[in-house]
């Protein structure tokens, strides 16, 4: 049994915390609402997910150092722009060496850090065990009715990577692991944009042949930008990148194809983010990845039209219209490359 604290209340840190407290692990959820906290404590999270019963030994608590002082592995669970501000409240009372997981997907604008470097450049090395990405196709409201779910632990520290595959594994949830770090962080966070694409393109009554055009192209996007960021090629054919953008692009569950899916079908970016509610990554990522394919000189057509649509009041239309207009290229050339 390890004492685990998890931060961030809402659909995936619950659903994280459902599976670690069935694993009988002493944990804690930590949330910035006291409210929460107690609707969490009579084993209900309504808001994020709607018919779960969590189980008894599901505890929750507003107070963040008590979640803190509790755990020797602390899981981040609240959204990428939150990370900074989260790690720096903690850090104010930490005084021992933590392992560190964060499950979000996203890159941070203008720095254009992953969360990985983000979590090392708040919290003092001292404190630091190692940190782990755990990440693949996994929507937190199939995870709470034990639906077959698998994801990957990625550390170049191979014995922390087996100890959090150790702590999440269960017959519903299995986890392999991973040292590829970077591919693992890119791919989660990157496959935001395509889902977000697909919805766009969902919304505007395009069919089946458009959405596997972006899907597959969209890795092809991924992966070259990853590979010229240092990541293994072959990650992106695994859960966290092919995985994943099968999962975020196809169900139902993703919040990034739906906020797509209203914007293909006209609604503007403030309402679809009012109507949302919950976080949609691939906005803020979309800036980033678009700012990074400038830093590392890498084409990224859907990424560009995707900007264009949501920060240069491009309509979709033309976005799509100039997609299909590029010039003329050989696809195994570009595969290729990625070798
Ligand atoms: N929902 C899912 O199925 C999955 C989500 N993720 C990732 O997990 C991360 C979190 O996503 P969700 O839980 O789905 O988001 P959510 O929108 O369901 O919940 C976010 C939670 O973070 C809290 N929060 C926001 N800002 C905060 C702050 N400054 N301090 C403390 N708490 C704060 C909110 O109150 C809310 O409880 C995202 O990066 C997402 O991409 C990853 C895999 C699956
Ligand atoms: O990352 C996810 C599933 O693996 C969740 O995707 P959304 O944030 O689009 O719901």
């Amino acid at each position: 049994m390890e004492k685990v604290s998890v931060f961030g209340a809402g659909s995936w840190g619950t659903a994280l915390s459902y599976v670690l407290a069935q694993n009988n692990h002493d944990l804690l959820l930590w949330t910035h609402r006291q409210e929460q906290a107690d609707e969490i404590n009579q084993n209900t999270n309504k808001r994020y997910l709607k018919d779960t019963q969590l189980p008894e030994n599901l505890k929750a608590t507003s107070d963040l150092s008590e979640a803190v002082e509790h755990g020797d592995i602390y899981v981040l669970a609240v959204p990428t722009k939150a990370i900074r501000e989260v790690c720096q409240d903690i850090k104010k009372s930490l005084n021992r060496k933590i392992l560190f997981v964060h499950v979000s997907k996203g890159i941070e604008p203008d720095s254009l850090k992953r969360i990985s470097e983000m979590i090392r450049e708040e919290i003092p090395e001292q404190w630091i065990e190692d940190v782990v990405v755990l990440s693949g196709p996994s929507h937190a409201e199939e995870v709470v009715q034990e639906h077959p779910t698998t994801v990957t632990a990625a550390c170049e520290n191979t014995a922390a990577a087996n100890r959090i595959q150790d702590l999440f594994m269960n017959h519903y949830f299995r986890v392999y692991t991973n040292t590829d770090v970077i591919g693992v962080e890119i791919g989660g966070a990157l496959k935001n944009i395509i889902a977000l694409a697909v919805g766009i393109t969902d919304g505007l009554g395009y069919g089946d042949n458009a959405k596997a055009a972006i899907m597959t192209r969209g890795l092809a996007e991924i992966a070259r930008l990853g590979v010229k960021m240092g990541a293994t090629p072959l990650t992106f054919s695994g859960l966290t990148g092919v995985g994943d953008l099968i999962v975020t692009c196809t169900s139902v569950h993703s919040r990034n194809w739906r906020a797509g899916n209203m914007l293909g079908k006209g609604k503007s970016l403030d309402e679809v983010l009012e109507e949302m509610g919950m976080v949609v990554e691939g906005i803020r990522t979309t800036k980033a990845a678009y700012q990074l394919s400038k830093a590392y000189d890498v084409p990224m057509p859907i990424t560009s039209a995707l900007y264009a649509v949501l920060f240069d009041n491009v309509s979709t239309d033309d976005a799509v219209e100039k997609l299909m207009g590029r010039m003329k290229k050989n696809e195994m050339e570009d595969l290729i490359n990625l070798l």
